[in-house]
């Protein structure tokens, strides 16, 4: 399984490029910083990577990537559902039966340290918890490749601390992951780092 970007450039129509000549290989189980100074088309390269912007020039090859998911900067539940069903939800769409879907779900849900939020309901939880659970609920969907839209760009630093800390984990079962992002604390937590800067 792997995203190969090869010799990508892209700019929007009577401007200047992003980005140009960027060629990497993505490979399972890494967890990406995609950074760069604002403007520098971080999210750009995310909608060109999920297939849905075109880069100007250059391709990008997905071998072995079944299903792609994302998660936002502001995390969207429902709010009278619980942390746990969340989570299970994706796993009943993949024909688990609920009990089954449940167990399973929780072990997610302790992987992104929020076994004791189980049976919250969405509204009641913190940005730092709600945003934990959108990665946990992504997960539990087995994506091949999982893109992160700045996850704790809302977030007050130590909320964001509880995030980051859950983030090297999160390829544990082979997903690509691409985190765009400003924060320098959420760039150490990733395996790999892909600066825009440097493809002026
Ligand atoms: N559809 C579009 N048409 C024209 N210009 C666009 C379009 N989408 C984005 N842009 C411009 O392209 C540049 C890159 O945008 P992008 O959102 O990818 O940057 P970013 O690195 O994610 O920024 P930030 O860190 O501020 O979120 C910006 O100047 C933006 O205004």
């Amino acid at each position: 399984m792997q995203v190969a970007m090869v010799d990508l450039e892209h700019h929007f129509a009577n401007h200047p490029s992003l980005f140009t000549g960027l060629t990497m290989t993505l490979v399972s189980g890494h967890v990406y910083a995609l950074t760069g100074p604002s403007g520098s088309g971080k999210s750009t390269l995310l909608g060109i990577l999920a297939g849905w912007t075109t880069p100007s020039s250059g391709t990008v090859v997905h071998t072995g990537i079944e299903a792609i998911g994302w998660v936002f900067q502001n995390p969207h539940g429902v709010a009278a559902r619980t942390a746990l069903d969340h989570v299970a939800l994706p796993l009943l769409a993949q024909g688990e039966k609920r009990s089954d879907a449940e167990k399973h779900a929780s072990t997610y849900l302790a992987r992104f340290n929020l076994t004791y939020a189980a049976n919250r309901a969405f509204k009641e939880l913190s940005g730092g918890e709600a945003q934990r659970l959108m990665l946990a609920r992504a997960i539990a969907a087995a994506p091949s490749l999982l893109l992160v839209d700045e996850p704790t760009a809302q977030l007050d630093p130590r909320t964001a601390a509880t995030v980051n800390q859950t983030l090297g984990a999160i390829a544990d079962d082979g997903t690509i992951v691409v985190v765009a992002t400003h924060d320098q604390r959420t760039r150490e937590a990733c395996t790999d780092v892909i600066d825009l800067g440097e493809y002026t």
